[in-house]
């Protein structure tokens, strides 16, 4: 090996790294999730107010993570000082999330700083609940979701930064401001984004190969297909959502229709019995 040559630690052949297993175990929830952003991704970067709803889920469990991360990294458990010498600040999204969705709900937090769909506040729920009874299993959050911002994260931001339709406020001369005060979530305080990626898939494994126990690391990579399914589950419930909202429009425009109808049918049927009975006039 030459002397420029760095090691890259995990080794992508390594299969006793966690990391690793994770990504060989969830090969199957990382087609699924493929699957539904093939499909959905690009209505939301056409549609401000879907793409929102899901920047909203992730401000949602981002913030749940880093809560209660947070909260377990300054305690002093047999588990702290381990997620602590993992954990990044460059890496927390909450601000960053917080920033894009004031542009998008314009300016207005009380319309998204806490979670109304069902799936988004169990999800939060299920996370606090797990870092109370088994901390080590927020390291699956720490995996899944932080490392895709890396992966899929760079290749949906500059999609989302140059939707024409995401910013539809901003003219041609202030788009790149616009565009750039909406998509925080998706940029790191870093010089070199790979290499804070780097760093933190180096430490994450050497915390956790010999801390860990074989029951513990086999229960963070169950934990990781959860964190899988929560965003799949939250995905489709966003859809479910609005497509109930559309049919329920499309049921009132169709009672209103109606009533408009029997309204007609009722004044025509009054008009005649007036022009016959009360005026005495033939109706042809
Ligand atoms: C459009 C959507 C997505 C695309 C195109 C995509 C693409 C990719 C690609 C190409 C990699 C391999 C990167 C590498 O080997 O360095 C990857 C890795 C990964 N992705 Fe995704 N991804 C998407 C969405 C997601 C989502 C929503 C999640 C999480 C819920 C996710 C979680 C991961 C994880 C955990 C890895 C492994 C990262 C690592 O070990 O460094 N991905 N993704």
């Amino acid at each position: 090996m030459s002397r420029q040559e760095t090691i890259i630690i995990p080794s992508k052949t390594d299969i006793g790294a966690l990391g690793n297993r994770i990504n060989s175990e969830t090969r199957k929830c990382h087609e699924r999730i493929n699957k539904e952003m093939a499909i959905k991704f690009p209505v939301a970067i056409s549609e401000p107010k879907v793409y929102r709803q899901g920047i909203q889920m992730f401000y949602h469990i981002f913030k749940a993570i880093e809560d209660n991360l947070s909260e377990e990294v300054n305690k002093n458990t047999h588990y702290s000082d381990m997620l602590r010498k993992i954990w990044r600040p460059e890496l927390s999204r909450t601000e960053r999330l917080h920033k894009d969705l004031m542009l998008f709900y314009g300016g207005r937090p009380a319309k998204f700083e806490s979670p109304i769909l069902k799936k988004q506040i169990q999800s939060t729920e299920h996370i606090r609940q797990i870092a109370i009874e088994r901390p080590y299993l927020l390291l699956a959050y720490m995996h899944v979701l932080y490392l895709a911002l890396f992966a899929g994260g760079q290749f949906m931001y500059p999609k989302v930064a140059q939707s024409k339709k995401l910013f539809p406020g901003a003219s041609s001369k202030n788009f790149e401001a616009a565009s750039s005060d909406g998509t925080n979530f998706f940029r790191f305080d870093v010089e070199d984004p790979q290499k804070l990626r780097a760093a933190y898939k180096q430490d994450y494994e050497l915390q956790t190969r010999n801390f860990l126990s074989e029951q513990e690391k086999e229960e963070v990579i169950e934990e990781s297909k959860v964190a899988f399914d929560m965003i799949c589950d939250g995905i489709n419930e966003i859809e479910s959502h609005n497509l109930n909202v559309l049919r329920q429009k499309a049921g009132f425009r169709t009672y209103i229709k109606s009533n408009f109808l029997v309204i007609l049918l009722a004044t025509l049927i009054v008009y005649c019995i007036v022009r016959v009975i009360v005026f005495r006039t033939p109706l042809y």
